[in-house]
């Protein structure tokens, strides 16, 4: 298998002020929105006599982070699978319940773990490494959640790094407002780490099985610069600007950083399982998110890219590029108030009889 680059750090861990833990209220607010979302699909598609000959239902949550939103997710699809055996099963036994939660290695699982609560209905594991490579058995999971993580991208595309490609992201670090080149490459690395990941999931779920892709993203036919979370990362890339005009980074530093993430649209999705041909297409919704204040957005931000910033700029810039400058810019911007609008795309999958 070809070596994967994965450039990114994980959420910050632990609970401390700038923990994904306390600053993951937007990303939570996508579970609540679409809870509604994965009962209907529970209700609708789950066949519970499908599973009856193995009584454990296992469950995954792709890419989960440390809590607690992965926790509130996992609670709501077995209440919904649960609820499905009983209005159902016409006297079929409840299953038990087995919960694998991945994410990165490098990922705080203690901190996962730790929060769990006591009386929890349910087996958990920890399955670390990228969701881009083959993680589980074949046919072994019964339901794949991910929500907020699959619109990270295995790595920068080759070429944005690539000096002498018409595609080099010179002096950027976001590529909506880039180049069509530049656009182009995160696209295609959009679609081919897509079928990489539908591929190896078709491999993992059951047939019958049910998958819920919850991932930030934008309007059919949008363009990228009209889509709040990438006019966001527009003012994160203009504070690194001005702050390698004033010498404390240098531009060298801006030229070779990429954030490895892409907003993709419901259509582009679609295209990929239609390629992919194993999953049939049960619910396709874009949910319309309620944009942050400026103080909630600078502070997510810090929380799932301090680790990635302080790798390759040095954590001396961090308080003045999250706390002072995207906050200003963010709050200058009144992009909270703009007709741009944060979207998030919902789609549910089942695993067909093919291949
Ligand atoms: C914004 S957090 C979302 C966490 C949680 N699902 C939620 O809704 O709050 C995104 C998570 O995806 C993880 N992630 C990104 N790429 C990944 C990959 N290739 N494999 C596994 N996890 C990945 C990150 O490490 C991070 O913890
Ligand atoms: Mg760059």
């Amino acid at each position: 298998m070809a070596e994967l680059v994965i450039p990114i750090r994980p959420m910050n861990g632990g609970n401390g002020l700038y923990s994904y833990s306390k600053n993951s209220i937007i990303q939570r607010k996508a579970i609540e929105a679409t809870k509604e979302l994965i009962n209907k699909t529970i209700a609708e598609e789950l066949d519970v006599n499908t599973f009856s000959s193995s009584n454990t239902f296992r469950i995954a949550d792709l890419g989960c982070s440390v809590g607690t939103n992965t926790l509130l997710a996992v609670k709501n699809i077995i209440n919904a699978v649960q609820h499905k055996f009983q209005s159902q099963g016409n006297g079929t036994k409840l299953p038990e319940f087995q919960v694998f939660f991945n994410d990165q290695a490098s990922n705080d699982f203690n901190q996962l773990f730790t929060s769990l609560p006591s009386e929890i209905q349910y087996f958990a594991a920890g399955v670390p490494g990228s969701f881009y490579r083959r993680l589980f058995p074949k046919y072994s999971l019964h339901f794949v959640h991910s929500s907020s993580a699959a619109h990270w991208l295995s790595r920068v595309p080759e070429e944005v790094e690539d000096k002498s490609s018409p595609a080099w992201n010179k002096g950027k670090v976001h590529y909506s407002n880039s180049t069509a080149e530049v656009i182009k490459a995160f696209e295609a690395q959009f679609a081919k780490d897509m079928d990489n990941f539908l591929k190896i999931r078709a491999q993992e779920i059951v047939h019958g099985g049910l998958m819920v892709l919850i991932l930030p993203g934008r309007f059919n036919g949008a363009p990228h610069a009209n889509n709040y979370i990438n006019k966001a990362y527009e003012l994160l890339e203009s504070s690194l600007i001005d702050m390698a005009k004033k010498g404390m980074i240098s531009d060298e530093k801006v030229d070779s950083f990429n954030v490895p993430v892409y907003y993709a649209s419901l259509q582009e999705v679609e295209a990929a399982v239609k390629r992919n041909g194993c999953f049939n297409i049960e619910l396709m919704e874009n949910i319309i998110h309620e944009k942050p204040q400026p103080k909630v957005m600078s502070a997510t931000f810090r929380a799932g890219l301090e680790g990635t910033f302080k790798e390759h700029f040095g954590d001396e810039i961090l308080d003045e590029l999250f706390d002072k400058l995207l906050y200003n810019k963010l709050q200058e911007s009144s992009l909270h108030s703009k007709s741009c609008e944060s979207v998030y795309l919902f789609v549910s999958l089942k695993r067909n009889t093919d291949a």
